[in-house]
């Protein structure tokens, strides 16, 4: 992928020694390339690459195009779709770029690909970065049978449009195709293709985005379909491309990166299979050689990000540890990108955590203490937004980050109740929270922007009718009261009953049980408080020497 829109895969962003370096060349006057540029195109990738040396340039994106034709022996489904693309008069040190300078420079090569007097137009800036917008069309394919009241065809392809725009590429058009099965070679069928390839030419398209995610053949079977450079992708690939982007710590990065090589793993598939048709079957075998030897390097640097990451983990751990010294419960905020999570973050706690009608504004979780107009705390982390067909590859990447959901005492689930597909978001947020093994942790349901409801006063009544719903507006404050009081609650119901003597030399203890448990009665006696109150199991435990029963 190119310009703004494009998955730039890191591989030096943690150990430099793990570059992507490959050896392939049998030729002894052909010196060793380093792949300095990892991109998908359209699920397949481009290597930028140069030979060691710095010098030279090798299979021109035309010389490869122009050679594809049927692999022997290979299967329709898994065509070579890798590319090595020119690379002359640029440095290898390009690879150790900022994504934004990266992005930049081939918004550079892009300038002079595009029609004067509509390029300066279409470079527009996203996220403090200049990108060039690309014409992007959208596919949606809707299967016979799919009738379980999730998201329509329709609605899916309303989404992948937000998160087009999210990424930064101007949607031209869109269509979708009903079947029973999808087509093995293309996904879709072949008049949609020609349907899809005149609307190329009509609007100018750039991309083409899938809403479903597609294999390496069908990728690659649709580019050389739709001809004349035209990039093909999937919904996994958009979206690991927003994460890219949005990535702004190292723990995000990481696990951003280790998700992209996941994904661009089993699409290495054939890569090097250009060489062999090129040198005419001379040095046959070799292509597959190579693709050995570069999964193995792919898989090395996934080793070590997971190990990286597993280091990450570890702190996070030790950091949660420490903040379970302190007996405050945590409650965490998770929910649909763009409920609300992180206005009702700032809102309670006046923290600073970005919040904007875009699509994946959080990635890192954030962690505030809550102070509620009755001396009550809890802490509340704010944590990444989940969408309907979530790449399990990211699910699995951010695990580091949503073990933060699994050990939290409370889950409040955040609804943008005035979004029409309200109900099916609540069911793809289930879904991921099923995945994270979060069944035994009791949950809340906010009902968020109340104030954008078509029917507020309906919504409101309806949810009064429900203890596991509380109907709030984030933005305006309306229902945070009657918020706090539900968590109070809830939490309550995860406390236990103590009655424990309190010496008055351990006064703090008497602040703490006010603090972060529920106190019925305290009667001051001779040698201490006499307290009745829930608390925490944890903070219990800590009272266990002073436990006795109260006589009334
Ligand atoms: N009208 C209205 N808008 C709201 C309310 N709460 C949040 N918003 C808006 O909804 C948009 C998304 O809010 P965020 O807080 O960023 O949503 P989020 O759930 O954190 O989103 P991600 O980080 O992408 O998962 C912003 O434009 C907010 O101003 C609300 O109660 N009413
Ligand atoms: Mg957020």
């Amino acid at each position: 992928m190119s310009l703004c829109f494009c998955s730039i895969l890191k591989p030096s962003l943690l150990n430099r020694e793990h570059d992507f370096v490959s050896r392939w060349a049998p030729n002894p006057s052909i010196k060793p390339v380093q792949l300095f540029n990892l991109q998908t195109h359209g699920g397949c990738f481009r290597f930028k690459a140069v030979h060691t040396d710095g010098v030279g340039v090798i299979y021109p994106d035309d010389t490869v195009s122009e050679r594809t034709g049927p692999i022997a022996g290979a299967e329709p489904e898994a065509e070579a779709h890798g590319v090595i693309s020119e690379a002359a008069g640029t440095a290898p040190e390009e690879s150790q770029d900022a994504p934004s300078q990266i992005r930049s420079k081939r918004s550079e090569e892009k300038k002079g690909s595009v029609d004067e007097s509509d390029r300066e137009s279409r470079f527009k800036l996203r996220n403090g970065r200049e990108v060039f917008e690309e014409k992007a069309y959208l596919v949606g394919v809707s299967r016979k049978g799919d009738t379980d009241g999730s998201f329509s065809i329709e609605d899916s392809l309303g989404e992948l449009e937000q998160l087009a725009d999210t990424a930064g590429l101007s949607v031209v058009g869109s269509t979708c195709q009903r079947l029973a099965t999808p087509n093995s070679r293309t996904y879709i069928g072949s008049g949609k293709v020609a349907e899809i390839k005149s609307a190329i030419t009509a609007f100018g398209v750039e991309t083409v985005i899938f809403d479903d995610e597609l294999s390496p053949g069908q990728l690659r079977n649709l580019e050389k379909a739709f001809g004349g450079g035209v990039r093909v992708c999937d919904r996994t690939a958009l979206i690991l491309d927003i994460f890219n982007q949005r990535a702004a710590t190292r723990e995000a990065s990481l696990q951003v990166s280790l998700a992209q090589m996941e994904y661009q793993l089993p699409r290495l598939t054939k890569m090097w299979s250009h060489l062999e048709r090129q040198s005419g079957g001379q040095v046959k075998g070799m292509g597959e050689k190579q693709i050995e030897v570069d999964k193995r390097i792919l898989r090395d640097q996934i080793g070590a990000l997971k190990k990286e990451i597993e280091s990450v983990r570890k702190h996070r751990k030790q950091y949660r540890n420490r903040r379970f010294d302190i007996p405050i419960p945590v409650v965490s905020l998770v929910g649909y990108t763009n409920a609300g999570k992180s206005t009702l973050l700032n809102r309670l706690t006046g923290a600073d955590v970005l919040a904007e009608d875009k699509l994946f504004a959080t990635l890192d979780p954030t962690t505030r203490r809550v102070l509620t107009k009755n001396g009550k705390e809890f802490l509340l982390t704010d944590t990444v937004g989940f969408i309907q067909k979530l790449p399990t590859t990211l699910v699995a990447a951010f695990r580091a980050t949503l073990e933060e959901i699994s050990e939290s005492s409370l889950i409040v689930h955040v609804v943008d109740i005035s979004h029409p597909l309200a109900e099916q978001q609540v069911d793809a947020v289930d879904k991921v929270l099923a995945e994270l093994d979060t069944t035994s942790i009791p949950k809340l349901i906010v009902w968020n922007k109340v104030d954008n409801a078509k029917d507020p006063e309906k919504i409101k009544s309806e949810a009064e009718n429900n203890a596991d719903i509380v109907c709030i507006s984030a933005l305006t404050g309306e229902g945070l009261d009657d918020f706090c009081n539900s968590v109070q609650e809830k939490l309550k119901d995860m406390m236990v009953w103590v009655e424990a003597l309190i010496p008055f030399d351990k006064g703090e203890l008497l602040s703490t049980i006010h603090h972060v448990g529920m106190v019925e009665k305290i009667e001051y006696v001779e040698n201490g408080a006499l307290v009745r109150a829930h608390v925490p199991l944890r903070f219990a435990r800590l009272l266990t020497p002073m436990r006795q029963t109260c006589a009334s």
